[in-house]
């Protein structure tokens, strides 16, 4: 925990062509989220064409109005004012309209894609996010979605209109004056020229800017999570120090990217401001000579921006996509993962099923052997017990129950037809599980137990609560069921957190039961009444736990002895201490333990 952790994300990539990027696959996939709000897209690029029109209008009168000043007449002066006048107000009435449309597109588009993604996720299989830390989704989810909204929703729109504004401002300063207008034209590619200065120690900043910014994430995520363990550790004097030194580092980097920005912006606008003065310079001297009038002077002054901007700002729009992509490409990396597939095979019958492994070994990746050729079976409504040392294997056994993870070899069947025969949706709607770690939701008592069952009533979640020793501490809180619980549950006590996690696997009526430790919070009152209480609620279930206190396995009908990977004994429990081995040496010290602190 807390420790360095390499960057996931992708550096710009600065070698590709213009060209290559429009081909980008994670460009085409941008476009279909275009298409999909393509309504938004015409409206706003319509309204700023239409802008640029008013722009040219408003030059236009101007410069009418300049061209015969100071002999002009009075009913001219009254028709170029309500000219005038109109441009105004369609001016302000394009720029709402347009600023409604982009808000509109932006959160659209925002939402759909964080729900896209969000979805995505949490249908993707355990192994994605077990590999992965949290930090690193919730960063695709926020910041680099951010980074591809911002090219998706605004870059794309000066991708259209910039050009067009180009060629028809280009295209009427022509016409006002070919000299004029040629030299508004030519500053647009001598700007172009610029900003290769310092291109790639921009990207460099930038690129290191944005590490610092992951690390910032990472840190404080990691932080809020355990904030437990960093009190417990006074890990907060380490914390601290790694934030300063982020903290140095993220100063040093903005510093560097703020200055090579102003150097690039200050050289970027040179051609521009010498192209005034040399577009000012000719025009006066045209006037002079009376080729131009002082309105065509006018048009050029007004009008040099507009016809230059468009260079500058496709090439930062280009910048942008090279940046969009890169971090587009890690969030589509995992929108293109397989999620599981839930919803093809049989569903499971009502009844509890009997369980049978044959043979099945199955490793993590970096773990060789983390199970060999397990085989058992769980006769229906029957229950069987995994025993052994930590980091045998017992969990992950149960994980390919669930189809968490697949077999590398051998099979699961149930009630004699292999695991993955059955819809998945249909077999995790049939279990139910009581883990040691207990998840529970932000929200009230009520609906963390009916997660078990969406929909459930009221008297079914007290009778389950009944059934798990959780009804007499909720209704002793002040606002019983409707109890708000804190963040993960801060506000419960661990016996009382694994209540309401029994009361939810008890509510949630599954065929087959997971009792992971199931007791190991309860004190032992709670837990004789539990186990009592077990033999009547889950009598028709078939049961699979997990133990490591002899209350618990002495439940069990049937127990396996589970040490790296491998059953080393099996047999019933009358059996397992009769044989003398490793379950009867387990079995004796847990027993000198009990009597030892009894
Ligand atoms: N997601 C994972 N990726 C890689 N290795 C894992 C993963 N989960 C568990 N392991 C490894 O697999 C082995 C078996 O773990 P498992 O959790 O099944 O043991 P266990 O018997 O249930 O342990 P405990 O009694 O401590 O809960 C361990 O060595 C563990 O480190």
């Amino acid at each position: 925990m807390l420790q360095h952790r390499p960057h996931t994300g992708h550096a710009p990539t600065a070698s590709k062509s213009v060209w290559s990027l429009f081909q980008d696959r994670t460009f085409r996939q941008f476009l279909s989220i275009i298409r999909k709000f393509k309504w938004y897209y015409v409206g706003a690029i319509s309204a700023q064409l239409a802008l640029t029109a008013t722009a040219l209008l408003f030059t236009e009168a101007s410069r009418r109005l300049f061209d015969q000043a100071p002999d002009i007449p009075g009913r001219t002066i009254t028709w170029l004012l309500v000219v005038f006048m109109i441009v105004f107000a369609l001016q302000l009435s394009l720029t709402f309209v347009n600023n409604w449309l982009r808000s509109a597109l932006n959160e659209s588009v925002v939402y759909d894609m964080r729900r896209q993604v969000l979805n995505h996720v949490q249908r993707l299989p355990l192994a994605f996010h077990e590999n992965n830390h949290s930090s690193t989704s919730i960063n695709i989810m926020n910041n680099e979605l951010e980074i591809a909204k911002d090219f998706v929703v605004f870059d794309v729109q000066k991708l259209i209109t910039l050009p067009i504004s180009f060629i028809i401002v280009g295209l009427y300063l022509l016409t006002v004056h070919p000299l004029l207008g040629v030299i508004a034209i030519i500053i647009g590619p001598i700007q172009l020229l610029s900003t290769l200065v310092y291109r790639n120690k921009f990207k460099h900043a930038l690129q290191l800017q944005n590490a610092v910014s992951r690390e910032v994430f990472f840190t404080m995520g990691e932080m809020l999570q355990g904030v437990r363990e960093v009190k417990a550790n006074q890990m907060e004097d380490m914390i601290h120090d790694r934030m300063a030194d982020i903290q140095r580092r993220g100063v040093a980097y903005n510093v560097l990217l703020t200055n090579v920005s102003t150097i690039r912006g200050i050289v970027k606008d040179l051609p521009s401001k010498l192209g005034y003065v040399a577009g000012v310079g000719v025009g006066m001297t045209m006037m002079a000579s009376g080729q131009i009038g002082a309105g065509g002077l006018v048009a050029f002054i007004t009008l040099l921006d507009k016809v230059s901007e468009p260079f500058t700002v496709l090439v930062d729009t280009i910048n942008n996509l090279q940046r969009s992509i890169s971090g587009a490409r890690r969030l589509y990396e995992v929108m293109d993962m397989v999620e599981e597939n839930i919803t093809d095979g049989t569903s499971l019958p009502e009844a509890a099923p009997s369980i049978r492994y044959d043979n099945v070994s199955f490793d993590y990746g970096e773990k060789a052997n983390t199970l060999r050729n397990i085989s058992f079976e769980v006769p229906a409504g029957r229950s069987i017990a995994f025993v052994g040392p930590s980091g045998a294997g017992k969990s992950t056994i149960v994980k390919l129950l669930y189809r968490f993870y697949d077999p590398a070899s051998g099979q699961i069947s149930l009630n004699g037809l292999p695991l993955p025969s059955y819809q998945l949706h249909s077999l995790r709607q049939h279990m139910a599980l009581v883990s040691q770690d207990i998840f529970l939701f932000d929200g009230n008592i009520f609906d963390n137990i009916a997660i078990g069952r969406p929909g459930a009533s009221r008297e079914e979640v007290e009778r389950a609560a009944q059934l798990a020793q959780a009804h007499d501490f909720i209704t002793a809180l002040p606002q019983g069921y409707d109890s708000e619980i804190g963040e993960r549950g801060i506000k419960l006590s661990h016996g009382q957190k694994q209540r309401l996690s029994i009361a939810r696997a008890i509510l949630r009526g599954a065929s087959i039961l997971v009792l992971d430790e199931p007791t190991s919070a309860l004190d032992v009152e709670t837990e004789s009444s539990f186990q009592s209480d077990l033999g009547q609620w889950a009598a028709n279930c078939t049961k699979i736990i997990i133990a490591h206190r002899l209350s618990t396995i002495r439940e069990a009908d049937y127990i396996l002895f589970i040490d790296d990977g491998e059953v080393v004994e099996h047999g019933t429990m009358e059996q397992l201490i009769a044989i003398d081995g490793r379950f009867r040496r387990y079995w004796d010290r847990q027993n000198v333990s009990v009597a030892a602190s009894a």
